[in-house]
């Protein structure tokens, strides 16, 4: 039965059947390209039913396999038979899921395999064997060209042609940051980020460059396309020094305790202090800064920053976003303000940085 007959309850792109044909059947670095699976068909074998010795039909050029699911349906025979380059290989999944007591937990049976390998499906020798076969395809990477009769009206900032061109043209401004320095970006979303995170976990910050939303994925997309290397940073602005703010490249898992958030962050979790950079290079002078010196840890490094959009109002780094901003109490998951930091080079050469951010900051005045 073809696939406009018949309606399917089983989403195979929520299930996880394609990463694991992905891992199962493509291999050399294709196990991590895109691919989608279009439904095809409903098959019914009853008693002394088979399907002959065939080849999957390609239907274009990008189609490279067959996925089979068989359903827990009470039958016996009929298993599938695979031959290629002189190997045979049988599936049986009425033994499969009958030998697990499958049938009593709704699962199915799937395999995958390439287009042309020949496959048969043996007679049926009891009850029905239902299958549904998928043709799978190459998927094209996440593209944002829309067909050009689709009109899409995108807000100013989330345009990354236009965030790229305005970037392009302060970049080649001669008197903005001449010696080259730090942008930062202040997100104008904010991500949902573990709250217990425990050392070892992956950085959430480095995950956060395929999660970005909106305007943020566009303006990381367009520093990345001129040559720069964004970097994701926590930043938290101290209660007590409201001049002050920090900076952290990793995820930190903070007590809560009566201690100075943005101090914890530099003392224990090598932090950097950052200070704020004007348009001509030279860092901005704050009041209170000399006594700020005082109270830093030992051995602090500085980055002078030059923000083009301000970081987020409540930076606190443990914060407890969701009396806030969540539509459902939980303690899961925390919202954080996160900015981008990005190294430029001097005028004329802005791709040519020293690399990231961490490797261009200065001793603090109070090791001097
Ligand atoms: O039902 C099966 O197991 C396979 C069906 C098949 O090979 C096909 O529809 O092309
Ligand atoms: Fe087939």
């Amino acid at each position: 039965m073809d696939a406009d007959n018949f309606f399917l309850g089983f989403d195979v792109d929520r299930s996880r059947v394609l990463d694991v044909v992905r891992a199962g059947l493509l291999a050399g670095g294709d196990e991590t390209k895109p691919i989608r699976a279009e439904l095809y068909k409903l098959n019914v074998y009853g008693k002394d039913a088979f399907f002959k010795p065939h080849k999957d039909t390609p239907r274009g050029t990008d189609m490279f396999g067959s996925l089979v699911l068989v359903f827990p349906t009470p039958h016996e025979g009929g298993a599938l038979v695979l031959r290629h380059e002189g190997n045979e290989w049988t599936f049986d999944a009425a033994q499969i899921l009958s030998a697990t007591a499958h049938y009593e937990l709704k699962r199915v049976a799937y395999i995958a395999f390439f287009s042309d390998v020949e496959h048969e499906v043996l007679p049926v020798t009891s009850g029905h064997r239902v299958t549904i076969t998928y043709n799978l395809y190459w998927a094209p990477p996440p593209s944002v060209a829309f067909p050009e009769e689709l009109s899409i009206i995108y807000p100013k900032h989330s345009n990354f042609a236009a965030v790229g061109e305005a970037l392009a043209e302060l970049l080649a401004d001669p008197t903005f940051l001449p010696e080259g320095g730090t942008l930062g970006f202040g997100l104008r979303h904010a991500y949902p980020f573990e709250k217990h995170w425990k050392y070892g976990m992956p950085n959430p910050l480095d995950q956060l460059r395929g999660w970005l939303k909106g305007s943020d994925a566009a303006l990381f997309r367009a520093l990345q396309a001129l040559s720069l290397d964004p970097l994701p940073w926590l930043i938290c602005q101290s209660e007590e020094f409201s001049d002050v703010a920090v900076a952290v490249d990793h995820m930190v898992s903070l007590g809560r305790t009566e201690e100075d958030e943005c101090y914890m962050i530099l003392r224990d979790h090598n932090g950097v202090r950052v200070v704020e950079k004007k348009a001509d290079g030279t860092l901005k002078a704050y009041e209170g800064n000399e006594l700020y010196e005082d109270y830093l840890p030992k051995g602090v490094r500085t980055v002078g920053v030059f923000w083009m959009t301000k970081f987020g109002e409540s930076n606190s780094i443990s914060s407890e976003y969701t009396a806030t901003y969540g539509n459902e109490p939980t303690t899961a998951y925390v919202y954080m303000v996160v900015s981008l930091l990005v190294d430029i080079g001097p005028a004329g050469d802005r791709a040519n940085t020293k690399g990231v951010v961490g490797a261009k900051v200065m001793q603090s005045a109070s090791q001097k």
